[in-house]
């Protein structure tokens, strides 16, 4: 049979599912010798393989029949409790996800319908968008500045629309890097109680602060003035493996009720096996695991930095992370798909930021991840975009 012949059995919302462009630009970094600044793919030389090889090794020996048993679709219950301890709640306010990305689309099976409107911020995560688009929604975008979501620009949107949720990521946004200051997440969580619209924080980056110590969730704020209006999402991807795809919801009892729900039709459970294995592995040394983590992708940002410093023309605008794993950048009157077809071309790859803009716009941004990068892949990375991006400066 050829192509036409199932592409016109799809389902309607079939054509609403798009590819996703980081996915997509991973496959064409593949090829040896390029330098992908692309995937927000964790530095791989920090992944515990030898303590995970032993202890999944020591799993499967001891309790390998409930490791490789279909298990509660809630998650393990010793990493669920895990979890419900380390954010003050109850167990029956956690489930365990297959990563946050299910999390997500998991979000928009239970609260979106065709047409409703969702709120987020312009740039935001990709993966959401993607996730929510499969759901038919009308996205409502707000303006951002380096302290995430403008306020303004949300309580004049929320004159005008009731959004089933308000999406946001306050700590190390991605992929702007940006991060909001606990005066404006105190507000943040006022106003969605205000207008009686659920927030879901995403919060895949919250453990990557390069200084100072980690702010308040949203959820913790909502939590402390007992709103319980937040549904947090926090994943093992950045601090563990992302190859695992352990992550976790974190809710109201009828939220997290409903997601449980929605997950048995969509894989059962998260896989048992790496639910143990996170278990064991953050039962000792996790914090001084973390600390190392900050301390090489803080010593990546700076990289990145002074590259970018270096190397990029006046008229490049782009942000100093102070966490997280990307920098954010905007060009003066140049297409990033077009800068990203030259820099192919030097064997240089980042995602052009159009896609992250879930209402259009965007075509002169991109966004740089240097977590799988060494310092001198940094450095040459930059001056192989430089030089991409001083051809086609030429032709402005
Ligand atoms: C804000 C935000 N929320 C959820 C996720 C997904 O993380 P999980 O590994 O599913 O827990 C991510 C991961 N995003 C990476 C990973 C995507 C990796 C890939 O598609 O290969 C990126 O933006 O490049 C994220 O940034």
């Amino acid at each position: 049979m050829d192509n036409t012949y199932w592409t016109e059995r799809f389902g309607g919302s079939a054509a609403r599912i798009q590819a996703s462009t980081i996915r997509e630009l991973l496959k064409l970094t593949q090829r040896p010798g390029v330098l992908s600044f692309a995937g927000g793919l964790p530095a791989p030389e920090l992944f515990p393989k030898e303590e995970a090889a032993q202890k999944a090794a020591q799993i499967l020996r001891e309790r390998g029949e409930r490791a490789l048993q279909y298990g509660p679709t809630e998650g393990y219950a010793p990493l669920r409790e895990w979890v419900a301890q380390r954010f003050g709640v109850e167990v029956e306010e956690v489930l365990i996800t297959t990563g946050s990305q299910q999390g997500l689309d998991l979000l928009g099976k239970v609260f979106l319908d065709e047409g409703s409107p969702v709120l987020l911020e312009a740039p935001s995560y990709l993966g959401a968008i993607q996730a929510f688009r499969a759901y038919g929604p009308r996205f409502v975008t707000v303006a951002m500045d380096a302290e995430g979501m403008d306020l303004e620009a949300l309580e004049e949107a929320l004159r005008r629309e009731r959004p089933r949720f308000i999406y946001a990521i306050p700590t190390f946004q991605n992929p702007s890097s940006a991060l909001m200051p606990l005066s404006r997440r105190e507000r943040l969580v006022e106003i969605a109680h205000a207008h009686g619209v659920p927030l879901v924080e995403d919060d895949a980056y919250a453990e990557l602060y390069f200084d100072g110590k980690k702010l308040p969730t949203l959820f913790e704020l909502d939590r402390a003035q007992g709103y319980g209006n937040v549904v947090y999402l926090g994943s093992f991807s950045k601090v563990l493996a992302p190859g695992l795809r352990v992550a976790y919801a974190v809710g109201p009892k009828p939220v997290i009720a409903k997601l449980v729900q929605a997950k048995q039709g969509a894989d059962l459970h998260t896989p048992v096996l790496n639910q143990m294995l996170v278990h064991a592995l953050v039962q000792e040394g996790f914090e001084a695991r973390v600390a190392r983590i900050r301390e090489v992708y803080r010593a990546k940002a700076e990289a990145m930095v002074r590259a970018l410093e270096a190397h990029m023309p006046p008229g490049v605008r782009f942000s100093r992370p102070r966490g997280g794993m990307f920098v954010w950048m905007e060009l003066p009157g140049v297409n990033a798909q077009a800068l990203l077809e030259e820099a192919l071309k030097e064997d240089v790859a980042f995602v052009p930021g159009a896609p992250f803009f879930a209402g259009g716009g965007g075509e002169n941004t991109l966004r740089l991840s240097y977590a799988t990068m060494t310092e001198g892949e940094i450095q040459e990375g930059m001056r192989r975009l430089s030089q991409a991006l001083g051809r086609l400066l030429a032709l402005v």
